[in-house]
């Protein structure tokens, strides 16, 4: 029962907030009582998972009320530090909670990937979590908040994978950049962890082709691809007290896939 408010005292931001993981994530720590500030390039996409958290305060536009929509690209600094302005200015404080789950693919093997594909997964998946995460940690440091701070990485990050040698690389620096500043941040009391996902049924996934799902789904000890509540019920433990001595871990929601 404790567990279902402590976040009661959080304000979370939330990118990639739109879909699958992200909105998981969304209902599950506004569920545990915190507020959301759910950013995504999709504005249209946030303000359907803001309506999804169903407190009467959050109505779409209600000034006041406990959830907000932002929209930013993550991958821009300029839209970033927009983004972090914005949410001090509507909630009169920094996010205490951050879980960057914005992310995209665009698989192809490597005699074949253009330079655009590489730059553009890149730019999403590692600049974007580099820049959300200096901003939201400049705003903490400064006012001498804690925090924690949840990067969504990939088990490609350590194993790789086919066709993505661009989301393998950016999901391995994600690994890198969150063990640093883990190592930086611990001082200031703002811990850093990874979150390691493996074949979650989102939209992302439904791009695979069948016969590689096929392939990857008879691999998994456990039988079978994971739901994005599996994925969200971890982050909120990291997001809580409960992990209060865990930081720069890597943790791994994959069914036992490439254990
Ligand atoms: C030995 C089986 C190992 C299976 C491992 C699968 C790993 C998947 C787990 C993912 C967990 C985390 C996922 C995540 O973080 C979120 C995502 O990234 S979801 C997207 C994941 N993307 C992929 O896995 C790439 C899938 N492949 C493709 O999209 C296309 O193949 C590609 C665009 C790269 C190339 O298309 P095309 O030129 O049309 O070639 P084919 O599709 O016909 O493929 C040729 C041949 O290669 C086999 N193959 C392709 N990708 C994979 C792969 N990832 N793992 C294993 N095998 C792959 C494909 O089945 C074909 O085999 P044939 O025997 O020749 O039919
Ligand atoms: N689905 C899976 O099997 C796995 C997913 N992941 C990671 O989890 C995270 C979430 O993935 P899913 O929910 O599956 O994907 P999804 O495609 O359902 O959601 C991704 C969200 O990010 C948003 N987004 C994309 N580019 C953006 C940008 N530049 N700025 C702001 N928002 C942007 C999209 O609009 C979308 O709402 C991603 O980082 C992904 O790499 C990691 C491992 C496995």
């Amino acid at each position: 029962m404790a567990s279902q408010l402590r976040l009661r005292s959080a304000l979370a931001l939330v990118t990639g907030a739109g879909s699958g993981i992200g909105r998981a994530v969304c209902e599950r720590l506004a569920c545990e009582g915190a507020s959301v500030a759910a950013c995504d390039l999709d504005a249209a996409a946030a303000r359907e998972t803001v309506r999804l958290l169903g407190s009467p305060e959050s109505e779409e536009g209600a000034p006041g009320g406990k959830h907000a929509v932002f929209q930013a690209d993550v991958s821009e600094a300029r839209a970033v530090g927009r983004l972090l302005e914005q949410v001090q200015a509507r909630f009169s404080r920094p996010p205490s909670v951050v879980v960057s789950c914005a992310g995209i693919t665009r698989d192809e093997f490597l005699l074949h990937m253009s330079e655009e594909d590489w730059d553009r997964v890149v730019a999403v998946n590692l600049k974007g979590i580099f820049l959300v995460t200096q901003a939201a940690a400049q705003a903490l440091v400064a006012s001498g908040r804690h925090g924690s701070i949840i990067n969504i990485s990939s088990i490609i990050g350590k194993v790789g994978n086919l066709g993505q040698t661009n989301y393998a690389a950016s999901k391995a620096g994600v690994i890198g950049l969150t063990q640093t500043v883990a190592k930086e941040l611990g001082r200031h009391g703002i811990r850093c962890n990874s979150v390691l996902p493996g074949f979650i049924a989102t939209p992302m996934t439904q791009k695979v082709p069948q016969k590689v799902i096929d392939k990857v789904t008879g691999m998994i000890p456990m039988g079978h691809m994971g739901s994005p509540e599996d994925v969200a019920n971890v982050v909120a433990f990291l997001a809580s007290e409960d992990s209060g001595y865990i930081t720069g871990a890597s943790v791994e929601v994959t069914g036992g896939l490439f254990m």
